[in-house]
């Protein structure tokens, strides 16, 4: 890279912390993204001269908005919600909401601006956008919940539409917070929009394969990464963070391809079950009966629990973090490798510290950043968005064959974009650059907007 290169791109960084104060998660996105684009300046400068990175990081609109709502007991609460449009060069903003107590501006903004890159990186049209609120919905009646999505959705009804803003679940938000926010969507505009949200249920809208998406694509996005290496997950001893959507979806491939996952976990603590997870055991703990992971052991004499454990310390194979971002820091990550972790995928969003990165990539093994690696989930909501916009409704496994293939191409693209870049088999590299070239070229032929 040239100094000049080096120099521009602090620039940029140093107006993005000035610009967005005391949103680290946010500084952070924007950070792994621009150490990845010297290269890309010095071999296309006419990216500098459009200010496509300044531009790129400033998001096109931030809604923040009262939720009141009132619990069983006639009380009432005030919660925050928000929706970062980010970029609609590509296509209308799409993205999660993610319902958790820690929600706060800087949160969204790092989820949206990932966004923009990964929904870049499935090859379908759609820009980047998040949104979500700091209401935990853990505990809640479903009628609190019901309330609450009621009062989100009656103000963030005048922001989105099918050809405009297109949310989706993320943490906290799974098929019924999608239900009830769908319903009041529905109420509000007369209108049976489908489109306007995905992760619809199966009965009204929905698409196959949208629920198993991220986690299937995150192990398909490994899987090709393994035979990269002429390697595969047959046999391949693996751990899980997390155990909800992703999670769980992320387990149930691994097991498809022959991989065996000995550990996952949840905010409380972490499961090791030496002869393999039970996952029907954890559909029905997680999804149905919405306990804690502890409760395993209820069930499985021979598991043991660890409350407040540390998932990275179960030594495997293959490691897929898919709870929440920074879950993995530096000595985690010394952690895998010491106990010969050869590949990790993403099926969270930035679950890796920068220091956990940086020794992953160090010690060489496949790395599979989130951006890249998770893809799958909003790729099979864009399919979602095709089947409601032609009343289609396509088989499971025409819908898991197109994901499949999607992530495919994503891998083959970031290997493609790191090589010419002369970073050979450096997936954060790749994934930046691959994702960053389609959004600034859309942006120019686009005009000065
Ligand atoms: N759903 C999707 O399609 C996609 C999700 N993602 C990302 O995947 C990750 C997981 O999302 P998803 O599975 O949908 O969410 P869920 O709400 O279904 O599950 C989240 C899981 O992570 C755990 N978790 C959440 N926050 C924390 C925390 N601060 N500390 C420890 N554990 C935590 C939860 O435990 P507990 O229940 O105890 O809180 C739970 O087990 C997120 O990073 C999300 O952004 C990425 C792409 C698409
Ligand atoms: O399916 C979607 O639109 C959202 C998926 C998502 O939030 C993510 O990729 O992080």
């Amino acid at each position: 890279m040239t100094e000049k290169a080096k120099k521009q791109i602090e620039e940029i960084y140093h107006q993005v912390i000035a610009r967005n104060p005391g949103e680290n998660e946010f500084h952070q996105a924007v950070k792994e993204v621009l150490d990845s684009l010297g290269p890309v300046l010095v071999k296309y400068p006419h990216y500098a001269e459009h200010k496509i990175i300044e531009r790129i990081c400033e998001p096109e609109r931030q809604i923040i908005f009262r939720v009141p709502w009132e619990d069983d007991r006639g009380e009432i609460h005030i919660n925050r919600g928000f929706r970062v449009e980010f970029n609609s060069a590509l296509g209308p903003y799409k993205g999660g909401l993610r319902f958790h107590e820690s929600v706060y501006l800087g949160v969204i903004k790092f989820l949206g601006f990932e966004q923009i890159f990964k929904n870049a990186l499935t090859g379908l049209p759609i820009g980047g956008g998040k949104g979500g609120s700091d209401f935990n919905p853990k505990g809640k009646s479903d009628s609190e919940v019901m309330r609450f999505c009621q009062s989100f959705m009656t103000e963030l009804s005048r922001h989105i539409g099918e050809k405009t803003d297109v949310p989706a679940g993320d943490i906290g938000v799974g098929s019924r917070e999608i239900g009830y926010l769908f319903g009041q969507y529905k109420r509000m505009s007369n209108t049976y929009e489908s489109g306007v949200l995905t992760g619809k249920g199966l009965a009204w809208g929905g698409s196959k394969v949208r629920k198993e998406a991220t986690g299937y694509g995150a192990v398909y996005f490994v899987d090709e990464m393994l035979k990269a290496r002429n390697d595969s997950f047959e046999g391949k001893t693996c751990v899980v963070s997390g155990s909800g959507n992703v999670a769980i979806y992320t387990i149930e491939k691994i097991h498809q391809l022959g991989g065996k996952v000995v550990a996952l976990s949840d905010s409380g603590g972490v499961i090791y079950h030496e002869k393999g997870i039970d996952l029907d055991l954890v559909k029905q703990l997680k999804e149905v009966e919405r306990r804690r992971i502890k409760d395993y052991c209820n069930y499985h004499k021979d598991a043991e629990y660890k409350p407040n454990g540390n998932v990275w310390e179960v030594p495997c194979q293959v490691a897929m973090p898919s709870a929440t971002e920074n879950e993995l820091d530096g000595k985690d990550a010394e952690t895998l490798v010491k106990n010969g972790c050869i590949a990790v995928g993403e099926g969270a969003n930035m679950p890796t510290t920068p220091e956990g990165i940086k020794v992953f990539q160090e010690a060489r093994i496949a790395y599979g950043p989130g951006k890249a690696a998770n893809a799958g989930g909003v790729a099979t909501s864009a399919l979602e968005m095709q089947q409601n916009a032609s009343r289609d409704s396509w088989s499971f496994s025409y819908t898991e064959e197109r994901l499949h293939k999607i992530m495919i191409n994503i891998h083959r693209d970031c290997l493609e974009a790191a090589q010419e870049f002369g970073a050979s088999n450096d997936y954060v590299t790749g994934a930046n650059i691959a994702g960053f070239k389609k959004v600034a070229d859309a942006m120019i032929a686009l005009g000065l907007i």
